[in-house]
């Protein structure tokens, strides 16, 4: 892939309207990982509004990291709105294997055929019915191991599966990437995953899933390694990270960027 930074100028050239049904550990981070990327986000989770936002939105995220019942059918509802639309949506199976109503709703989204879905790897492996070692909503497997779980994911949506970790690994099934872009102090600060998922949808407006997913990631990860560069650890990575969201330009990103067919 060359065209890594045009992708970035698109996604910020369009500014892309993105709807979050996401977690409340997330909420403000997602927010305002997306505005510093260059995105309008969304949070809007009500049963009774999810539907008729989804139809205002250009791409959607769901993420299932503190559902209840009432998430899940709003998270259906409106994942068919971006469906019948043709507008990209994203699944992030936070926790997927912990539970059962984690299960169900996972498996319930998975059946709606998500353009992408973006997990780390314990996750993509749960989803993908295969045993996994996940831990809450932190990884323990290897995203080597989850490689076979996330073809078999896109084979079965039709979709993008991205798996992320130290080297993450992005497949349509037949395709793959892997992008060694990103920062071990990364993991360190919650729900930097459930924001890349939301940056993944917006990345996903008017561009082919598979290098719009593959260039977010990159892009991220750069972010992550110039944040860590001036970071004194985790709680001053996270605005160093907000910054450098807001900082990286398309030429730094074809610059920086590693990217690697797999
Ligand atoms: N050890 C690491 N080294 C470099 N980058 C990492 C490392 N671990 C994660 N990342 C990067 O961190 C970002 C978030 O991925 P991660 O796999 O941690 O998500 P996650 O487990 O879903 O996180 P959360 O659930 O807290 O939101 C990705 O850009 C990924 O490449
Ligand atoms: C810590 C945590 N618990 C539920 S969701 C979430 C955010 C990271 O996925
Ligand atoms: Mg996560």
């Amino acid at each position: 892939m060359n065209d890594i930074g045009a992708h970035l100028a698109a996604m910020r050239n369009t500014a892309p309207l993105v709807q979050n049904i996401t977690n409340y550990v997330a909420m403000n981070v997602m927010a305002n990982a997306l505005l510093a990327a260059g995105a309008s986000p969304a949070m809007v989770h009500a049963r009774e509004e999810a539907a008729e936002f989804a139809g205002l939105a250009q791409a959607l995220s769901v993420n299932i990291g503190t559902l209840d019942p009432d998430w899940v059918t709003a998270m259906e509802d409106a994942a068919r709105v971006m469906n019948d639309a043709g507008k990209p949506w994203v699944l992030d199976p936070v926790a997927v294997g912990a539970t059962a109503l984690r299960r169900d709703a996972g498996a319930r989204l998975l059946a709606l055929k998500p353009s992408v879905v973006r997990g780390n790897a314990s996750e993509v492996m749960a989803l993908a019915g295969a045993d996994a070692a996940g831990r809450g909503a932190d990884a323990a497997d290897e995203v080597a191991s989850a490689e076979a779980a996330a073809r078999d994911i896109a084979t079965r949506t039709g979709g993008v599966v991205a798996v992320t970790g130290p080297v993450d690994y992005v497949t349509d099934g037949a395709a793959a990437y892997r992008i060694e872009n990103g920062s071990a102090m990364m993991p360190r600060v919650t729900a930097l995953g459930c924001a890349l998922s939301g940056v993944v949808a917006g990345f996903a407006v008017g561009q082919e899933p598979l290098p719009a997913t593959v260039a977010a990631l990159a892009f991220y990860g750069l972010a992550g390694e110039e944040a860590a560069a001036r970071a004194q650890g985790p709680g001053s990575f996270l605005p160093a990270f907000i910054d450098a969201l807001a900082g990286v330009t398309p030429e730094a990103l074809d610059r920086g960027a590693k990217v690697m067919g797999a």
